[in-house]
């Protein structure tokens, strides 16, 4: 078990300058004493992350949805780690599912935006996950082994890593797993970063939990072992429902 859980809200290409007051209601919360019971992050979409980074202080983290492979250069609308770093960033998810299906993102390009956001000092929360098709033929722990063996850097660390399991199937739809396979996914991460990244940094690797995380399931998904927080998409829009998710992690 990796220590405090880390409860991360990807807002999505959601999110005008009026969705900040949501993040300032959960600030006021995170100082009023839900810091104390987990990490927050939230991950804005980009054009917000400066000023995001400026109601959030230090009670509540920023991060970046994507970020390109290279610094600099031409490469018309990308975003590079390091300037998700300069508008005051901290984390930058890369591989998530609407990526890899959006734009094509295999795992080796993954894998570069991991290291890019290494690069400018970032963590990398890096996600995985089967589509239901490949659930239903029994394929899951083939797929995120894959999917870990080609997305993840060499060198990585419980500090400049995260990873999210997210099941497609459960994006956005209402659907989630048992938490038998939660546990059993979750179980097969931490023994596959545990064997290639050593028992240290294999127990020290958070591996959060991403799909359909609501107020209602929250407690019982965050209970699960090897669970180290989670990712949450539509319910993070709402300070309520975020702090309610919040308040569901496992107390340190
Ligand atoms: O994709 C997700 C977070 O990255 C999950 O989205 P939902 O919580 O809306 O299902």
């Amino acid at each position: 078990m990796a220590g405090r859980q880390l409860i991360a809200g990807n807002w999505k290409m959601n999110g005008l300058k009026s969705q900040l007051s949501e993040l300032t209601q959960l600030v006021e919360a995170s100082k009023g004493g839900l810091a104390q019971r987990c990490d927050i992050l939230v991950c804005p979409p980009a054009t917000l992350v400066g000023e995001a980074g400026g109601a959030a202080g230090s009670a509540v983290a920023i991060g970046g949805q994507d970020c390109h492979a290279k610094a600099s250069g031409a490469h018309t609308g990308d975003v590079s780690a390091e300037m998700l770093a300069d508008a005051g960033a901290s984390h930058v998810i890369v591989g998530h599912s609407e990526r890899r299906t959006d734009h094509g993102e295999s795992d080796a390009v993954v894998r570069a935006k991991a290291e890019a956001a290494w690069r400018a000092g970032l963590v990398a929360i890096v996600c995985i996950g089967e589509v239901e098709a490949e659930r239903d033929a029994g394929e899951t722990l083939d797929v995120l082994g894959r999917q870990l063996a080609g997305s993840l850097p060499e060198g990585s660390t419980g500090k400049n890593l995260v990873i999210a399991y997210e099941p497609v199937w459960a994006i956005g739809t209402g659907k989630t797993p048992t938490v038998g396979d939660v546990a059993e996914a979750h179980a097969f991460i931490r023994k596959t970063v545990t064997e290639r990244f050593g028992a240290a940094e294999g127990a020290a690797i958070r591996i959060l939990y991403g799909g359909s995380v609501k107020p209602s399931n929250a407690a019982e998904l965050l209970a699960v072992d090897n669970v180290d927080g989670a990712l949450v998409g539509g319910a993070s829009l709402k300070a309520a429902d975020f702090i309610a998710i919040c308040q569901g992690a496992r107390a340190a």
